[in-house]
């Protein structure tokens, strides 16, 4: 069965929804140039009704140590997701600093992005791919892109790895044919507006990739 991850959650009610589609994964963004950013302490009041449910994963860019501690003192993730440029032995300092497990977001353009998955692989509990941003753009993620998912045919992986960037109800099937994601993860694909998630697309995301 495909996991599932929905990212970019602040209202209960939409979190409501993932949890309610019973989403594998659901996420609070703190980093303040996103749309979707919470801090700490909020998220650590909204995703409560998560703890056990669903695994929390704090979606990060380059989080300090005083960041990580924050995160770790509050929100208790079981996940922390590193989307910026941290290098393999940080991942190993955040996995200390927290006691949370690492995902590691590589932004995919062309064939050669994967390259750096290889050692990667060792140092985090899941990769996920994820579009590479257009130039100049604010997010490193959460900007509704999408790669040339035929990149990731026959790759193999050590550990099951999320497919993301650009997802939604309508083309997650499609997505899923083409490269065998075992994890999928999705943010402005179930809004209405930047940074305003739907409960109703929510659930479409889930229930069509439940079906495939
Ligand atoms: O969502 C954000 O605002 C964000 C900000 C900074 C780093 C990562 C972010 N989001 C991650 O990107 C994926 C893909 O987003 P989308 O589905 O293409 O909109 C998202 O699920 C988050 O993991």
């Amino acid at each position: 069965m495909t996991l599932i991850k929905i990212c970019g959650l602040t209202t209960p009610d939409t979190l409501d929804a993932a949890l309610d589609g019973e989403a594998d994964f659901v996420g609070a963004v703190v980093f303040p140039k996103s749309p979707r950013h919470i801090a700490p302490a909020d998220a650590a009041v909204l995703f409560e009704r998560a703890r056990g449910r669903a695994k929390i994963v704090a979606v990060t860019v380059n989080p300090d140590d005083g960041l990580l501690d924050e995160i770790a003192r509050t929100l208790k993730p079981d996940f922390i997701q590193l989307h910026g440029a941290e290098t393999p032995a940080r991942a190993e300092t955040v996995r200390a600093l927290t006691g949370a497990g690492v995902i590691k977001a590589l932004p995919i353009r062309h064939g050669d992005d994967f390259a750096a998955a290889d050692e990667w692989d060792y140092h985090a509990d899941h990769l996920m791919f994820d579009a590479k941003p257009p130039e100049g753009s604010a997010l490193p993620g959460g900007v509704g892109h999408s790669f040339d998912w035929t990149l990731l045919a026959d790759r193999v992986f050590r550990h099951p790895w999320f497919l993301a960037g650009g997802l939604n109800p309508d083309n997650v099937s499609e997505a899923l044919r083409i490269t065998g994601a075992p994890m999928v993860d999705v943010s402005s694909g179930v809004e209405s507006a930047p940074g305003v998630k739907d409960a109703g697309r929510i659930a479409a995301f889930i229930e069509a990739v439940r079906r495939s």
